[in-house]
């Protein structure tokens, strides 16, 4: 069966939009609503864009596509949430604030409304000989604030890329009561193929909770080439959606039922012993 056809389950369907990224902003936009379009049609309630969509990823390309909010971008995809009724985690985009740039994802409601803003809270500064070697901090700053909203189906907490390294922030998410975590995310040919599926599969059995990822689709002609394989896990660990990597739609209907489920059968998240981990930690080494 086509994952379009899939039947709705208990809860919501997502759907994660990976895109093919060119160099002409129009053209990004322009096919941001075309996909858009098809995965409402298709059920969709809840759709992300990868991360950078209106541009392509790279620190030579932050400074000429940013925008401030609200802009060009933000302007076209609260009008296609409002249009669609939808809720839409608009990837991310390079950001203008006063002389700072951020690398920036925005929420909007089925009302067309901003309901969330998330700035990348770890730049992604790495440099592994030979093979690549990035850092986002030569342009962008940091964000400092978490970012989550309520839909009529779960609470959604949202990070991009890098940050799902960072095994803290999703477990603030978690505590804030999130049951899925939306990360835009561009890995690489060197990390995408051991790490990025790991990496959300541990966050995700971790917390319990569903995670999602979105990547641009794969440009080989691109100066930053994209893993692709954007991927929905479940609260149990496993990969219950994923691309390939070229330009496609990942559907997952998302059955929330799951999460208390996981939970209740292995409760590590009451099992937790925070007072004694905390003076571990301040405890000095023998
Ligand atoms: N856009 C990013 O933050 C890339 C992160 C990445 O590739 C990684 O390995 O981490």
């Amino acid at each position: 069966m086509s994952s379009e056809n899939l039947p709705v389950a208990k809860g919501f369907r997502l759907a994660l939009l990976q895109m093919l990224v060119s160099r002409h902003k129009q053209e990004n936009l322009a096919h941001a609503r075309e996909l858009v379009s098809r995965a409402a049609q298709n059920g969709a309630q809840l759709v992300s864009l990868p991360e950078c969509f209106n541009c392509p990823y790279g620190t030579q390309y932050f400074g000429e596509y940013a925008e401030t909010v609200p802009g060009e971008t933000s302007t076209t995809i609260a009008a296609l949430a409002a249009e669609h009724r939808i809720t839409i985690i608009g990837g991310s985009i390079p950001e203008r604030s006063g002389d700072r740039l951020f690398n920036t994802s925005l929420v909007f409601g089925p009302d067309g409304k901003l309901c969330g803003k998330f700035r990348k809270m770890h730049l992604f500064d790495i440099d592994i000989p030979g093979k690549i070697t990035f850092k986002e901090s030569e342009t962008l700053s940091p964000g400092e604030e978490l970012t989550d909203f309520t839909t009529p189906f779960c609470k959604v907490g949202i990070a991009i890329c890098y940050d799902l390294r960072f095994p803290e922030l999703t477990r603030l998410y978690a505590d804030r009561g999130c049951h899925l975590l939306v990360c835009p995310g561009a890995f690489n040919m060197t990390t995408g193929p051991v790490h990025w599926e790991l990496l959300q599969r541990a966050r995700a059995v971790d917390n319990q909770m569903f995670v999602a990822t979105v990547s641009p689709a794969r440009d080989e002609t691109a100066s930053y080439v994209a893993w692709g394989h954007s991927t929905v896990s479940s609260p149990w660990g496993d990969v219950v959606a994923k691309a390939g990597h070229g330009e496609e739609i990942v559907y997952a209907d998302i059955d929330l039922n799951r999460v208390e489920e996981v939970r209740r059968q292995i409760p590590v998240r009451i099992q937790r012993r925070c007072e004694l981990y905390h003076s571990l930690a301040a405890a000095k080494p023998q």
